[in-house]
């Protein structure tokens, strides 16, 4: 197992977030976060990264304990991808993405192996034809997809990613879904993603953790434990979770829109996937 958090409480300004955040998260796996907005996703990526100190409890993170490792020790072996990545505007794509590795060795000298590292994590996602350009230039997408191979590129063992499909269109959500699944796999590493989308969740996911109000109300693999009262009571939606040729997709409609309904037509054009 490489990330471990046993009862974290973390807040802001003594306002409590996370009240007592404990799971495992194993090497080889691709664990889904999922819950409400400001259920606490971000705040407990942001504990994991050594960036924000919690009141109370404690995590191991690539054999680091948290809090008291440094953050430099935690850059080298953990890739954090926030939600919102600044960038340097006018840096190349493949310089910032080479950078973070010099950086993570603690150093200001590129070497041929960061660009060769990191043209493979720029190929990896399918963007190797944006090497060249200045990052202002990107769009949202595009920027979104060389901040995950800056984190590929140094090939940390623990990756932490902050919502890494929120600007992707569909086709790209589920590339980087099943490249993301088969890197876990196949370099045994841990990758613990936060998602909004359930029905991307239920499909990739290895294993899930929901939060609700700063807790876990559910953890385990989504065929275990994502089923449609958990979904309905964590986002006060009505949920149905229908299978396909083995695809479930989770079908909500929220319950105040209901009302404006008249008859059944209007309900189900309300009805979306998530
Ligand atoms: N820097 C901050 N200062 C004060 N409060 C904060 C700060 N960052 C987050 N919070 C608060 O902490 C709570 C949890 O926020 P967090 O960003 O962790 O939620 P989240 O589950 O990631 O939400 P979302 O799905 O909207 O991204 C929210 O009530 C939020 O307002």
């Amino acid at each position: 197992m490489t990330v471990v958090t046993r009862d974290i409480h973390a807040g802001y300004k003594g306002r409590p977030v996370l009240r007592g955040v404990s799971f495992a998260a194993e090497a080889g796996r691709l664990t889904v976060i999922l819950g409400p907005n400001g259920a606490g996703k971000s705040t407990l990526l942001r504990v994991l990264a050594g960036l924000h100190r919690p009141d109370r409890g404690y995590a191991i993170i690539a054999g680091l304990r948290i809090p008291g490792a440094s953050t430099r020790e935690i850059a080298r072996r953990v890739g954090y991808v926030p939600q919102m990545q600044q960038g340097r505007p006018l840096l190349t794509v493949i310089e910032y993405v080479a950078m973070s590795r010099v950086v993570a060795r603690g150093s200001w000298r590129l070497r041929d192996d960061d660009l060769e590292e990191a043209y493979r994590a720029l190929q990896l996602l399918g963007i190797e034809h944006l090497a060249g350009r200045v990052l202002s230039e990107l769009s949202g997408g595009q920027r979104q997809l060389v901040s995950i191979a800056q984190a590929l590129a140094k090939r940390p063992q623990v990756h932490l990613l902050d919502e890494p499909t929120s600007a992707l269109d569909i086709r790209n959500q589920h590339m980087l879904l099943d490249l993301l699944r088969e890197i876990a796999r196949r370099e045994k590493v841990t990758i613990v993603a936060v998602l909004h989308d359930i029905t991307l969740a239920a499909n990739y996911a290895d294993d899930i953790i929901v939060m609700r109000d700063g807790t876990i109300v559910a953890c385990g693999p989504p065929q275990e434990v994502l089923d449609e009262k958990l979904v309905s009571t964590v986002y006060g939606v009505n949920a149905r979770i229908v299978e396909l040729d083995g695809w479930r997709t989770v079908l909500v409609r929220a319950p105040g829109r209901s009302r404006l309904a008249r008859g059944g037509s209007r309900e189900q054009r309300q009805t979306s996937t998530v």
